[in-house]
């Protein structure tokens, strides 16, 4: 089960994921509140255990852009929310980038569309378009191939999420307070998590 911890914006954030060990970081290059420039990336990627994964977020941004960020950043994964179609995702494994293309679903039929990138993408992170409160798991549990899935997570609801058996699940906010990263959040998180792998260990 991979474990996610998205939007770090802080020195310190990098220094709580490297107490908790998430297999990756993500930082966004996106317009969003939770945007970093590219030198205290830099700096959080240099801050960052080596075992924790570093994943560059992008939407629709001109390829160069995306490029120039993950050449300069050294980063493990770009993962891109926009409408990057199968061209631009070639054109970043070609130069070998690895990809988690992030899609939008609110219903059955989006499933479908996501599917597609599996041929392509290292990874299909299934997501709830900003500002909806859908429950994402009424949509992935139609998914019948490997997804990171995001959107909504929080300590007190992950155990919804982990039942549907995801390769990883993402969170931001639902570990943030007042817009920060917020230790006991994450721990909660990764304490679940770690109780659900031994339930799966036992059950086989
Ligand atoms: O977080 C943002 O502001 C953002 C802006 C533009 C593209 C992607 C963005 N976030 C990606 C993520 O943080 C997660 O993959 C995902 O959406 C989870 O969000 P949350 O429901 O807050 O856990």
């Amino acid at each position: 089960m991979i474990v996610k911890f998205c939007g770090l914006k802080r020195l310190d954030d990098v220094e709580m994921c490297n107490k908790l060990q998430p297999d990756m970081i993500g930082l966004i290059f996106a317009p969003s509140p939770r945007k970093v420039e590219k030198d205290l990336a830099k700096d959080i990627v240099l801050a960052k255990s080596p075992s924790i994964k570093s994943v560059g977020v992008f939407k629709d941004q001109n390829i160069s852009e995306v490029i120039e960020i993950a050449t300069y950043l050294q980063l493990d994964f770009v993962q891109l929310h926009g409408k990057e179609d199968y061209e631009y995702i070639k054109h970043l494994k070609d130069l070998g980038f690895r990809v988690i293309k992030a899609i939008e679903v609110e219903r059955q039929e989006d499933i479908k569309r996501a599917k597609r990138y599996t041929e392509i993408a290292d990874f299909v992170l299934l997501d709830r378009p900003k500002g909806s409160s859908i429950d994402i798991t009424e949509v992935a549990k139609f998914a019948d191939f490997a997804y990171i899935i995001a959107g909504g997570i929080t300590p007190e609801n992950v155990d919804k999420y982990l039942n549907l058996n995801p390769v990883g699940i993402d969170i931001s906010s639902g570990i943030e307070t007042d817009g920060f990263k917020d230790f006991a959040k994450m721990k909660k998180i990764i304490d679940k998590v770690n109780k659900y792998k031994v339930g799966e260990t036992k059950n086989g």
